[in-house]
């Protein structure tokens, strides 16, 4: 049952695209909650937003991240965030996914400790993705969801206390939901201003199942992405100290788990779980969007250039600085240290290589809880036992927060370390072949899809978009071009001859999204060739859905 607002809260000011089709979410009550959540915190987003580009523009111009001076006494203060509660006390295997009906029932129904339900990395924004995944959450926390494939097969929910403990993770700060705009004027050429698409996802969820589930003491959870400091995790706490207050909840009832995923948050991991030590739980190493912003952020210090995607692991150096110093933090701090996601998944067609993959998923998780994470993700259901005969084997409580790893010591320069490796012909033709189709298929509604038997989402095709941008522009200003491992220099023409040759590459397989496959080349081609890095991958793309 959704909360109700006064009817003198109720505010005209928002601007559906087809109010009719989604009455039963968005009511007068959710429009005017919606609208004020707008009014409240646009400005600060903003000023969130443009205090990330005046930071990158410090970045371009030679500065490296470092810890802050101004919030030292955080960092050395003694204080520990909230108790975590029953629900999220053993998070030993999370599932991962989008949020369409079918994905929905079966990572419920996983048994899985934790289903993180994703509108973000994996779900392509369009709106009948949203609309649909919100719907298919209502009905979950109901218990009535229910779902029939073409093929006949149906999907229905086990019963409540067999089911995955849900988390839900809106779009980051960056992202607008053009299908909401709010407060048409003058200003803006008589249309309103698209809302956050943050706000939407969270504020829309919150709105329609934060009684049900409070009333259950399961939440609403959630996971927030993307972050860059302390001051975005001050604004989430604000945001949700207000909804809490306008829903009737307990300050606190709603907790996060926040993803430290970009270069500038690892810096500032204390100050993040300070900002929120009323409501965070614990720390996730999104790994994927980690290496991408550390590819962002230092994409002008040329000694800092990544080799392929495929050498990238976590045992580089930077990485295994950034996840020891969150096991430390959190630990510190009485929060959990999430680990992440291993991109194999199962090979239905290949023993052989089906094994190899698993080994992998297999020493990827090994490492987590060798080194004192208390969970970690699963990208497929298939994967859960694997992740958790490691964890139950070497984390025999439901978590290990009391190891604190106290001899671990991370300066910045550890976390900033260049690394070692190549770049071979394959691992580049492989960056443009994963851009092209996932972007294909996200501008065809799917945000998630496996090429060559790896998981690819908005953050790993992210990795291929900047990596091909930077090995391209490390040129630029006069520098010496960067070479492939085979002595070829890379250059614009090497790019355009590999993009010019994936379509008959591509001929005859199946590809998700194909009608689309032009518009991702065209998308591609002109970002790579831009002298500017667009920050995001989705913000152009999102024009185009
Ligand atoms: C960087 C990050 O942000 S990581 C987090 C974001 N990424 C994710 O969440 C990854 C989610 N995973 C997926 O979307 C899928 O596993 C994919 C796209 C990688 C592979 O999907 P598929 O090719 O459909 O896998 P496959 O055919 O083996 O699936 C078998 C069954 O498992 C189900 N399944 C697969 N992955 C999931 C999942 N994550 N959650 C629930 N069910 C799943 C499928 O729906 C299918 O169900 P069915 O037998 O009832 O039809
Ligand atoms: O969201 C997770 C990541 O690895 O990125
Ligand atoms: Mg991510």
């Amino acid at each position: 049952m959704s909360a109700v607002l006064k009817p003198s809260r109720i505010a005209p000011g928002i601007e559906l695209s087809d109010p009719a089709a989604v009455a039963d979410l968005l009511d007068d009550g959710a429009q005017a909650f919606l609208a004020e959540l707008h009014r409240r915190f646009e400005p600060a987003r903003q000023a969130c937003l443009a205090e990330r580009r005046r930071r990158q523009a410090g970045f371009d111009a030679g500065a490296l991240p470092d810890f802050r001076e101004d919030t030292r006494a955080i960092r050395d203060g003694n204080w520990r965030v909230a108790p975590v509660p029953a629900a999220l006390l053993d998070r030993r295997v999370e599932i991962t996914g989008p949020v369409d009906p079918k994905m929905v029932i079966n990572a419920l129904n996983s048994g899985a400790n934790c289903y993180m339900a994703d509108f973000e990395d994996s779900t392509a924004p369009t709106w009948d993705n949203l609309v649909a995944g919100q719907r298919a959450l209502r009905a979950a926390i109901a218990g009535t969801l229910e779902f029939t494939a073409d093929n006949g097969k149906r999907y229905a929910l086990r019963p409540e206390d067999e089911r995955a403990v849900l988390i839900v993770r809106p779009r980051g700060w960056h992202l607008d939901e053009k299908h909401v705009l709010v407060d048409a004027g003058p200003d803006q050429g008589g249309r309103g201003q698209r809302m956050s698409a943050a706000l939407f996802d969270l504020g829309l969820f919150a709105w329609l199942n934060a009684t049900a589930l409070a009333a259950k003491d399961r939440g609403p959870y959630f996971y927030l992405p993307k972050l860059q400091s302390m001051e975005e995790a001050a604004l989430w706490n604000e945001v949700l100290t207000h909804i809490e207050h306008e829903l009737g909840l307990p300050q606190g009832q709603m907790k996060v788990t926040v993803l430290i995923e970009t270069l500038p948050a690892a810096f500032e991991m204390d100050e993040i779980l300070h900002a929120l030590r009323g409501r965070i739980v614990g720390l996730n190493c999104g790994r994927w969007d980690y290496i991408f912003s550390y590819i962002k952020t230092l994409r002008a210090h040329r000694d800092r250039v990544l080799p392929e995607r495929s050498q990238v692991t976590m045992t580089q150096p930077f990485l295994k600085s950034y996840s020891e110093l969150l096991i430390q933090t959190c630990h510190r701090r009485g929060a959990h240290a999430m680990g992440g996601m291993a991109a194999q998944i199962p090979i239905g067609n290949d023993e052989e290589a089906n094994e190899q993959a698993l080994a992998r998923v297999r020493a990827d998780k090994l490492r987590e809880v060798t080194a004192g994470h208390d969970g970690t993700w699963v990208a497929h259901p298939a994967l859960i036992p694997l992740a958790r005969e490691v964890f139950d084997e070497r984390m025999p409580g439901p978590h290990q927060q009391h190891l604190g790893r106290e001899e671990v010591i991370v300066t910045g320069r550890d976390l900033l370390v260049p690394s070692l490796g190549t770049i071979t012909r394959i691992g580049f033709e492989n960056n443009v072949e994963v851009c092209v189709r996932y972007l294909a298929a996200w501008l065809d509604g799917n945000g998630c899809v496996p090429i060559h038997w790896l998981m690819e989402d908005a953050a790993t095709a992210e990795i291929a978009r900047t990596q091909l941008w930077q090995w391209l522009h490390a040129a630029d200003g006069g520098n010496t071009p960067l070479h492939l491992h085979d002595g070829t220099v890379i250059d614009e023409a090497l790019f355009d001859r590999v993009l010019l040759n994936l379509p008959s590459r591509l001929a005859g397989q199946p590809i998700p999204g194909a009608g689309r496959v032009q518009e991702a080349i065209a998308l591609l081609e002109e970002l790579t060739h831009r002298a500017t890095l667009e920050e995001f991958l989705t913000l152009p793309a999102y024009e185009r859905i």
